[in-house]
């Protein structure tokens, strides 16, 4: 079984404005919402691609009703833990000529909340996969990935973190099978500005030194690098087409390359899919479909 989490899922509300000015009242031309919050964006991709997940973490108030009522689907087994107060975050992608993301701070946890995911956490087995990704409340102590892998340590699971700065680099001791950076997170972890490819080869080495398998590196519309376990480069470009809304694209690309390498067991088959699936989603309102992958798959080389 491949699980899903996602600490602060979110109703991601997309605005589209000809313009954005700060201090005056701007009317939009167009909304859009979506269930969303990494974790539950990969089970919702992988779905698309027939695997079949279940979806941990906490939900809170009539925004998590809706989240959870939102992403019921046959390949989706929502088992979240609803929190006794608030509500959880709606965040703003603003569209207007450039994109601009409001990412909101969601719900306070509390500590007895998260023993009653630990508890859940403690299910999963040999064989198992494990995506933890997107951000945490920050009233939560930011060892709360480490807890999490702690938990299943020992056991024959599948590691994917997709997270930034801390939370990220204090996963690495538990030796994720993938974590997928993108290049800005890449530079920030690092405090260098990161130009060129043999930049990016260099940083994703160090964080295989620091114990990641397989590191792949987003690189938005200039496509996606990865290094694979044995240390060997492979590149992927994107396909040309209209950019709708690249919201979710990252964890698209993660749940293809889960899915490509399950079926496959080969890194550049993984990576296509993944590729596949983040294009399809940027050229798409909301995540990619199992309709847009295939028309992709067979049109990327
Ligand atoms: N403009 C684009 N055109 C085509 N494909 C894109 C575009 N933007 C993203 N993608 C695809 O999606 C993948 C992931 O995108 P990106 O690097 O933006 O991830 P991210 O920063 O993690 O995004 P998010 O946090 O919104 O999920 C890219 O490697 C690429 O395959
Ligand atoms: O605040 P976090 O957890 O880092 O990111 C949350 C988020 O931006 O990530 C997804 C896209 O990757 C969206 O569905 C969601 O709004």
């Amino acid at each position: 079984m491949i699980y899903t989490v996602t600490l602060n899922p979110s109703i991601d509300y997309i605005v589209r404005l000809d313009s954005l000015v700060p201090g005056i009242t701007n009317r939009t031309t167009a909304e859009e919402y979506y269930y969303g919050g990494k974790g539950i964006n990969v089970s919702c991709v992988l779905a698309e691609l027939d695997l079949e997940s279940t979806a941990f973490g906490f939900v809170a108030g009539f925004t998590g009703d809706a989240i959870e009522k939102g992403i019921r689907n046959d390949r989706i087994i929502t088992d979240f833990i609803k929190l006794e107060s608030g509500i959880s975050r709606i965040n703003i992608k603003i569209k207007a000529g450039v994109e601009t993301e409001i990412n909101c701070q969601g719900p306070h946890i509390s500590e007895g909340e998260l023993e009653r995911l630990f508890s859940k956490i403690d299910r999963i087995s040999d064989g198992d996969t494990i995506v933890i990704a997107g951000n945490i409340p920050n009233t939560m102590p930011d060892d709360v990935y480490e807890r999490i892998l702690e938990r299943i340590k020992g056991k024959d699971v599948r590691i994917v973190v997709d997270a930034t700065k801390k939370l990220l680099l204090n996963a690495l001791k538990y030796k994720p099978f993938l974590i997928k950076p993108n290049r800005q997170e890449l530079s920030e972890m690092f405090g260098v500005e990161i130009n060129t490819e043999d930049d990016i080869e260099k940083y994703a080495k160090e964080l295989q030194k620091l114990g990641a398998k397989n590191v792949l590196i987003s690189l938005g519309g200039d496509g996606a690098m990865l290094i694979d376990e044995f240390g060997k480069r492979h590149k992927a470009g994107v396909l040309k087409e209209k950019v709708i809304n690249t919201v979710g694209s990252g964890d698209s690309m993660v749940a293809g390359f889960v899915a490509g390498y399950e079926k496959t067991k080969s890194y550049p088959y993984a990576l296509k899919l993944g590729s596949v699936c983040g294009n399809a989603t940027a050229f798409l309102d909301g995540l990619a479909t199992k309709e847009k992958i295939n028309e992709l798959l067979a049109k990327f080389n």
